[in-house]
């Protein structure tokens, strides 16, 4: 691939979660170095956009391409582009009876045969890199909660990946420490020459970060741009999403409910 091909290309995608299409008609192209934030609503299919991204869920149509091939199906090759992409989900799925520095060196000790100097020095730096190195010897509970979600970015980019994604990786973070995640999330993606991929229900935090929105809402892409042209958009589907309005365009409640989603609800 060359440096001005997307790292990132969708065309005509469909995800279907067992005999239901969650999403089609997906075109996306995310360029080298571009934060680009999935908005939607919930249960609109934004984890399932990021499952497909990471082969976890196969299309029922249309193309995955990541680093500029085709996301690959045996599991050999799989997982050698997996290795490119750094996840951090919800939970920060930090070991609780690892210190901070074992945790960052997981995934080194698990994906290479690096000399443990060698990995020491490398957890060091991303350490560093999250502005947490006097906290290596904590052990998770010792941290607060967005410390811990810094010391998952750190595990999450150890292995050098080209692509980050992150799934809502504010939940659970006061205003300060969502407002440090975020802009460690900016810093990282420069500095590092990342490109970073969001998933996030806080439009506030982090729309100054992202070069690129786009929002999911009945099972398509419905925005796609800037975030000045996110927030100046009059669609009516944008202005709910963003104004927060339960009656608008926006299908929450197109599907008959479950007993699950009924208690979800109350
Ligand atoms: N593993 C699964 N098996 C079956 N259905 C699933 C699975 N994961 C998600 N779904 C369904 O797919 C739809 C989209 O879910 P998804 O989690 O992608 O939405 P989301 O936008 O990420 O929601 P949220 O913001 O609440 O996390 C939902 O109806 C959900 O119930």
């Amino acid at each position: 691939m060359t440096v001005s091909d997307p790292i990132v290309r969708l065309a005509g995608l469909r995800l279907d979660r067992g005999s239901r299409t969650v999403l089609q008609d997906i075109n996306l192209s995310v360029p080298r170095g571009q934060v680009l934030t999935v908005f939607g609503p919930s249960g609109s299919g934004k984890s399932t956009l990021l499952a497909a991204l990471t082969g976890e869920l196969a299309a029922a149509a249309g193309t995955v391409e990541i680093f500029g091939q085709p996301i690959p199906r045996r599991s050999r090759a799989l997982y050698e582009v997996r290795k490119g992409i750094g996840v951090l989900l919800q939970g920060n799925g930090l070991l609780t009876d690892l210190t901070v520095a074992e945790n960052v060196a997981l995934p080194l000790r698990t994906h290479t045969a690096l000399p443990r100097a060698v990995i020491d020095r490398l957890v060091r730096m991303k350490l560093h890199a999250v502005g947490l190195v006097a906290a290596a010897d904590a052990f998770p509970r010792e941290l607060s909660g967005g410390m811990a979600r810094r010391v998952a970015l750190a595990r999450a980019l150890a292995m050098d990946p080209p692509l980050m994604i992150y799934d809502e990786p504010l939940t659970g973070l006061d205003p300060i420490a969502a407002g440090v995640v975020m802009e460690l999330v900016r810093r990282l993606n420069d500095s590092l020459g990342l490109t970073s991929i969001l998933v996030s229900h806080h439009v506030r935090e982090t729309l100054p970060i992202c070069d690129q929105a786009i929002m999911i809402a009945n099972r398509t892409i419905v925005f796609s741009g800037t975030p000045a042209e996110l927030q100046a958009s009059t669609d009516p589907l944008v202005r709910q999403f963003l104004d927060g309005d339960p009656d608008g365009p926006i299908a929450f409640d197109a599907r008959p409910r479950t007993a699950t989603t009924s208690q979800e609800a109350a």
